[in-house]
């Protein structure tokens, strides 16, 4: 342990300013709970014009925007000053020199910890300043360089480069990583990110890369760590890599441990033998399968194998006519049922010795569960009774983060509580109500970090974006609906979709916990205990239920040619690679011996999907030359839907009517397309534009911004115009070569009409039905190309347009892809 770290806790110790940590008894006590009072009797109806108003308690709100100006005042370092002892009792303060010694004596560590107990925020500054963690400089040769993932160096030279000095901290979700950087930068008393060279904190998201040279500490999503593993296999930039919120197993963060995996064992060569530290972090993770994930590497590598590092050359990928010698042991037909394993590889016995690991108990303030007595009926209503509840019975300040099921409930329940808001007495505070969700542009999300004007409650509508890492300023109480949409793969019809399904525990606890961060808190469950405790203890990880080819594109664009010999924590069922191969190889991404092709490495560097990626890549082609007009459209499908919700019928037809200019008779993509060009042709007052064509103004917004970004690309050198108003012809055989370039990259979500009038997909025999949203709903073609699939009441495709029996024959006429 550094004498620095040892010097501040013993002044910290010895002025009292470590507290023990503080243990939740209300929390997850389940029996307290039964007796506690229960604030919302059954389907009780609290009168939403109540005439009690909340209570106002001492300390006062502060101005929006109050911290920077304090900040700017005071100074960063004072800022920095006053937020140390705070810090200081975080539950995780006593635990530094546990972990920085554990870390030096051994290059992975696990560390477990509640929510708010200071993972995220204090791990890396305990780290940044441990001897191992400086830049060094190190003679590094070719030959060696090469592993463990052969496409990752260039030069035939030994080189002499710079090797860490940074410490990575992956979070699942770019709000998360954005708003801890920005914490934690607060705390360092520097300034954030590019904003200034002297800054050490910055952070790294899609389109938004917020470093300066001397960041020592970088927040990123894990999707954009393994963007940087592209360009560098071996990290060289870091010293440390900490995944945070492990629990959330989504395949990013499954790609990554087995990678860094594959480096932490074996010999670091390309990194000139310089170590590289993994922490894993969680709340809730299965420790000691992620132990005995870290220690079969190290067994592995002393036995000289090597699962991500080797090039071997017979490993090569079964197409899905070869013989199974499949020996998993894990899949998803069985995902639910007993433990998982450690991929595949069978429990060790040898003793643990490489892996460290910390347990932090405690949370710094209670958090008191109120839950529904019976099963609700209606949770959107139970929803606004509880807001309204909570705003009439509790003081303030104490804002309200509501976790919902997604952007459409978000919306909803917005205009429900804007809608009663206007009941509400002139004497009452007011209510601030804030969507939040992925698709909203980045200044949307980060308006919820604001403190509220005063007298203000702020009542924050989220999806399950704002469930882990994120602490925001002023939330005393959540309310959980239990639900969240959760992506699920249909491999027998080739379709991804979301699907409404409960919570795990371990979600419902992260809820929980995004209130008592700042002060005690209340959480409303609007599910009955017995729910609760019926619920799966974790979530199912991503790997075992999403298509798998966009990891396997991931996995060969970096070097891996033993797809199947990849660790994953838990190893998806052979079925699964074969059906995503054939995917990739449909796509043009594979050659013919399975091996990733120029195609699929430029998918893999581009910042979209695969299909999406695929469908840009097609319009670059010289017999399509659609580039412009396709990243227009793939900019609007990037961020939330631009039209308007109408509700009325009055305001459904005046919507109709205004956007009628706009409307092409090729279906949405064509008519998102004259969309982007009519408001980006708009000079004079664009939001004006957006309120006569029911369009909204700050989706408009932020499709210019993606496609910028994408404009910017370095596939397309400076050769794209980058004028913002300039409008192309739309001729049949521009709109033609659109509609191609995305079946190019939808094949898969391409259907054919049926005698009965409905659509059966063309791989996975699938009926679909149009969805009311699209401009071709009750307008029959004869085949259709899509770019969602829906399940509510019944199948439905989103975003569709109609295209040629032809296209759809050349589309599908590789070999060996027609039965799909
Ligand atoms: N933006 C912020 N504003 C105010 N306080 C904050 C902020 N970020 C963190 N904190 C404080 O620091 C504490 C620790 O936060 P941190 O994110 O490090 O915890 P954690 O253990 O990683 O929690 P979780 O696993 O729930 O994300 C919070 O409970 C809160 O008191």
């Amino acid at each position: 342990m550094p004498e620095k770290i040892h010097q501040r806790f013993d002044e910290a110790l010895t002025l009292g300013l470590l507290s023990s940590p503080v243990v939740d008894k209300h929390v997850a006590a389940t029996s307290n709970i039964k007796k506690r009072k229960r604030l919302l009797p059954p389907q009780s109806t609290v009168p939403l014009t109540s005439k009690d108003s909340p209570r106002v308690a001492g300390d006062k709100p502060e101005k929006p925007g109050s911290v920077i100006s304090r900040t700017g005042h005071a100074g960063l370092k004072e800022r920095a000053a006053a937020l140390a002892p705070a810090r200081k009792k975080l539950p995780i303060w006593s635990h530094a020199s546990t972990i920085c010694s554990g870390l030096q004596d051994r290059d992975v560590m696990l560390i477990v910890g509640e929510t708010g107990s200071g993972k995220s925020t204090q791990v890396p500054q305990m780290l940044v300043e441990e001897p191992w963690c400086r830049t060094q400089r190190l003679c590094i040769s070719n030959q060696s360089s090469q592993e463990p993932l052969p496409n990752s160096v260039n030069g035939s030279r030994p080189e002499s480069l710079q090797i860490g000095g940074r410490i990575a901290i992956t979070e699942p979700r770019r709000v998360a990583a954005i708003s801890l950087a920005e914490r934690v930068a607060q705390e360092m008393g520097t300034p954030l990110g590019s904003s200034s060279p002297a800054s050490t904190v910055g952070f790294s998201v899609r389109f938004n890369n917020c470093t300066s040279p001397s960041t020592r500490i970088k927040f990123l999503t894990e999707g954009m760590l393994l963007q940087e593993m592209l360009r560098d296999a071996w990290l060289r930039d870091y010293s440390a890599v900490v995944l945070d919120e492990v629990h959330e197993r989504g395949v990013n963060a499954d790609l990554l441990l087995g990678f860094l995996r594959g480096i932490v064992t074996g010999k670091k060569e390309g990194r000139g033998g310089a170590v590289l530290k993994v922490v894993v972090m969680s709340a809730t993770a299965e420790m000691q399968t992620l132990e005995e994930f870290f220690e079969q590497g190290f067994l592995q590598e002393s036995a000289g194998e090597d699962p991500v590092a080797h090039e071997d050359a017979t490993a090569k990928i079964d197409l899905p006519d070869a013989e199974s010698e499949w020996s998993g042991i894990s899949s998803s037909d069985d995902e639910d049922e007993g433990p998982r394993g450690n991929g595949g590889e069978g429990p060790t016995t040898s003793p643990i010795q490489h892996v460290s690991s910390c347990h932090v108990e405690g949370r710094q303030y209670p958090v008191t569960i109120h839950y529904e007595p019976k099963p609700v009926q209606n949770w959107l209503d139970a929803m606004l009774r509880t807001i309204f509840h909570i705003h009439y019975k509790e003081p303030l300040p104490g804002d309200v983060l509501v976790f919902l099921t997604g952007q459409e409930t978000v919306e909803t329940l917005e205009k429900l509580v804007k809608e009663h808001e206007k009941d509400m007495r002139a004497d009452v505070p007011k209510l601030l109500i804030l969507p939040l969700f992925a698709a909203l542009p980045q200044d949307v999300q980060q308006a919820v970090f604001q403190r509220p004007p005063p007298k203000t409650r702020k009542i924050i509508l989220a999806t399950n974006i704002a469930e882990t890492s994120v602490t925001v300023p002023g939330v005393r109480f959540v309310i959980d609906c239990g639900k969240a949409k959760i992506k699920h793969f249909r491999s027998e019809i080739g379709l991804e979709s979301l699907l409404v399904k409960p919570i795990s525990k371990s979600a419902a606890t992260q809820r929980m916990g995004r209130a008592g961060r700042e002060a005690p808190g209340k959480c409303w469950r609007l599910y009955t205990e017995q729910d609760y405790l019926d619920l799966p203890q974790s979530n199912t990880p991503e790997i075992l239920r999403c298509d798998l080819s966009q990891a396997i594109l991931t996995m060969q664009a970096r070097g891996i040619q033993d797809i199947y010999g990849f660790p994953f924590l838990d190893r998806p069922r052979r079925e699964a690679y074969e059906k995503a191969l054939m995917h990739l190889f449909q796509l043009g991404a594979l050659d013919k011996t399975g091996c990733i092709n120029q195609i699929g490495s430029q998918m893999a560097q581009l910042p979209l999907s695969g299909a999406l990626a695929r469908t840009l890549l097609a319009a670059i082609e010289p017999e399509m030359d659609c580039v412009r007009e396709v990243i227009d459209i793939i900019a609007c499908l990037s961020v939330e839907n631009i039209f308007l919700k109408t509700t009325s019928e009055e305001s459904k037809e005046q919507a109709e009517t205004a956007r009628r200019a706009m409307y092409r008779r090729e279906g949405d993509h064509l008519t998102l397309l004259a969309t982007v060009q009519a408001y980006a042709a708009e000079n004079t007052d664009r939001k004006d534009w957006c309120r006569r064509y029911f369009v909204s103004h700050r989706a408009m917004k932020a499709v210019m911004d993606v496609r910028k970004q994408l404009h910017s690309l370095p596939l397309f050198g400076k050769s794209l115009s980058t004028d913002p108003s300039e409008r192309s012809v739309l001729t049949a055989e521009l709109s033609a070569c659109v509609r191609k370039c995305f079946i190019q990259g939808f094949a898969y979500n391409t259907a054919l009409r049926l005698s009965d009038g409905s659509y059966k997909t063309v791989a996975g025999h699938q009926k679909v039905a149009i969805h009311p949203s699209s401009v071709l709903f009750g307008k029959p073609v004869r085949a259709i190309l899509f770019n969602e699939f829906v399940f509510t009441n019944k199948s439905y495709a989103r975003g569709v347009s109609a295209v040629e029996m032809s296209w759809l024959e050349d589309a599908w006429k590789e070999p060996g892809l027609e039965d799909g």
